[in-house]
């Protein structure tokens, strides 16, 4: 591999307001730790994280005409449809200064994957993919203990069936393109983030001034 400048060009490409930015998916399933660990590469390599989840949360919380709806599809463990999801990321993008995101819990299904890359012929860099058994998830979920409507024993299971069923094919689709760099999530935070960083080139690291 080339300079780590060389190698984020690579990944660069222009939205419609042609910034120029380097995208990597954050993708496992609900629990597996893509959020706890993207908290861990923003600190260590300069990413701004966005999370879908997150965002469509806060598009609730706004009043949204659309609340209503990504309320009722949250607590089913349900897609929201592509068009909503991709204006929030893509505003969020727009909005933000940084040129490198963790895209963390898309694309969800062929529909995110596709609407996405028709939209903003965004390629991810690659794809950091959280591996980690049900049993542990489920464990996790129900500890994690932040008041989210759908970490509740009923909504966890639709959302593993909806992983399992439209998630993990999305996965097998990167990977077939050689993109997908798979972590053994089951570990301790800190060792699953010994693995992250192997991952992230260590020359991508901030260095202290
Ligand atoms: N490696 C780990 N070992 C034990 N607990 C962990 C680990 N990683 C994360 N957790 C805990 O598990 C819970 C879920 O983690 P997190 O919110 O990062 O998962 P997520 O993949 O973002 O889930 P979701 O898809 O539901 O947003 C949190 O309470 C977090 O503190
Ligand atoms: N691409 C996405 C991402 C999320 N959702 C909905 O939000 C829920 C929570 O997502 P987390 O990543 O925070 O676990 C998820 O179960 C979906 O209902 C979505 O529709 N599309
Ligand atoms: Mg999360």
């Amino acid at each position: 591999m080339g300079t780590v400048v060389e190698s984020a060009n690579q990944g660069a490409v222009s939205l419609p307001t042609n910034k120029k930015v380097t995208v990597v998916f954050v993708l496992g399933g609900p629990g597996s730790g893509k959020g706890t660990q993207c908290t861990n590469i923003v600190e260590h390599f300069g990413y701004t994280h966005l999370s879908a989840g997150d965002l469509l949360r806060a598009e609730i919380k706004s009043g949204s005409e659309n609340g209503t709806m990504i309320s009722n599809m949250i607590k089913e463990g349900k897609i929201v449809p592509s068009e909503v999801t991709i204006k929030l990321l893509q505003r969020a993008i727009q909005e933000n200064g940084n040129d490198k995101f963790l895209i963390d819990g898309f694309p969800r299904n062929e529909e995110n994957r596709a609407a996405f890359e028709l939209v903003t012929g965004i390629e991810p860099e690659f794809v950091l993919f959280f591996d980690c058994p049900e049993a542990e998830m489920e464990k996790r979920l129900l500890g994690r203990n932040q008041g989210r409507e759908d970490d509740n024993i009923e909504t966890i299971r639709k959302r593993f069936n909806v992983y399992m069923e439209s998630s993990l094919p999305v996965i097998e689709y990167y990977n077939s393109k050689g993109k997908v760099r798979k972590i053994d999530a089951v570990k301790p935070v800190g060792e699953v983030f010994e693995a992250v960083k192997a991952v992230f080139a260590p020359a991508n690291e901030k260095v202290a001034a």
